[in-house]
């Protein structure tokens, strides 16, 4: 992302998205939709399926870079080659991941990857009994009744995914354990998805000609906690991202946040003076994040001189998180880092 100079001409949808208001609320209806849709089944945010129309970020700023990017993703996914997506903390990943899946314009399924993750979790499992009565009353004047359990089965997101050709897009898929991982293996060498707690004829799935997974790590855990397997890993094509040019950083920033643009450039400027100075990551996440702490501390001003100390003090609380535990002579040194770099 960074260094690449052709995000001058830019299209910002998220603005015009805003100018258009009708289709905006169309837009959140649809939303709502997918997230009522997606509730059955929910765990820590999984959406089994949704409307490609309704995962696009709000707002999206498009850049040229941020489109190239997407190109590259979308084009990657036409040729059939599962996406690995590799960047630093809120460099813009998730946004990326979702504009892509839904440019396709296949239905989108979103996944979560964390401890919990297992195969159940990926692929579906059964969800208790469903009891029934069956009458038969074959014999005039006998009612003879058959109590009947059955197992009802519910599939997960990547059974989901693998049957109507959706875009998955799994999200910080490194957080979970390997293991669970097996499926997705084999759904991706062999074309099948196995669900291994089901019985009977469709426990194997053919795999749609249309699915296509999207899978986002961040740089750091990518090789962390637990390690994937290589044969998982070797099967994507690896798209390293970084936090966007300068441009692009203030567009984002300015869809996020009422501030004018002079204050926009100043919290930019500053946030890519902190990336370079403290040993933390300070993504575009912390520079929206930050421009809204100026917006409501009164910090702004017209030109671009924000007042320093609230600039200060506002940086300081939206990087707190990252020293969280290492006691107050740290938030201390941070500060003064911080006051410094202003
Ligand atoms: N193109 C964009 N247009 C508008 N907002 C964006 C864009 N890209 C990123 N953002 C915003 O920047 C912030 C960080 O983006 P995102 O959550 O996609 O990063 P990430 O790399 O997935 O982060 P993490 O690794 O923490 O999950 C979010 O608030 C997101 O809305």
């Amino acid at each position: 992302m960074a260094g690449d100079s052709s995000s001058r001409k830019r299209k910002v949808r998220g603005r015009k998205i805003r100018r258009d208001r009708e289709r905006k609320e169309g837009r959140r209806a649809k939303k709502e939709l997918a997230r009522k849709a997606s509730q059955a089944g929910d765990r820590n945010g999984d959406s089994p399926l949704a409307d490609p129309e309704a995962v696009v970020p709000e707002p999206f700023v498009e850049t040229d870079t941020v489109a190239s990017l997407r190109d590259r993703i979308t084009g990657w996914l036409d040729a059939d080659q599962p996406v690995h997506l590799i960047g630093p903390t809120g460099c813009g990943k998730t946004a990326l991941a979702l504009s892509a899946a839904a440019e396709r314009g296949r239905p989108v399924v979103w996944l979560n990857g964390d401890e919990a993750v297992d195969t159940a979790a990926l692929v579906g499992e059964h969800a208790g009994g469903e009891r029934y009565e069956e009458h038969d009353r074959y014999v005039s004047g006998v009612d003879k009744k058959t109590q009947i359990v059955r197992q009802r089965w519910v599939d997960n997101p990547l059974s989901v995914a693998v049957r109507e050709g959706a875009t998955l897009v799994y999200n910080e898929f490194s957080r979970s354990d390997p293991e669970a991982h097996n499926v997705l293996l084999s759904v991706l060498e062999e074309g099948v998805l196995e669900r291994p707690g089901k019985r009977g004829d469709d426990r194997t799935l053919e795999v749609h000609p249309d699915f296509r997974v999207i899978l986002t790590s961040n740089d750091v855990e990518y090789a962390g906690v637990h390690r994937q397997q290589d044969a998982l890993l070797d099967r994507f094509v690896g798209v390293h991202v970084d936090f966007y040019d300068e441009e692009t950083e203030r567009e984002i920033v300015a869809a996020h946040v009422d501030l004018s643009d002079d204050d926009v450039a100043t919290i930019v400027a500053t946030t890519r003076k902190l990336r370079d100075e403290l040993e933390m990551v300070v993504g575009t996440r912390a520079a929206i994040t930050a421009a809204k702490g100026v917006a409501v501390f009164d910090g702004a001003s017209e030109n671009g001189t924000i007042d320093e100390q609230v600039l200060t003090d506002v940086f300081t609380d939206v990087l707190a998180p990252k020293i969280a535990g290492q006691g107050v002579d740290d938030v201390d040194a941070l500060r003064s880092t911080i006051a410094e770099t202003i």
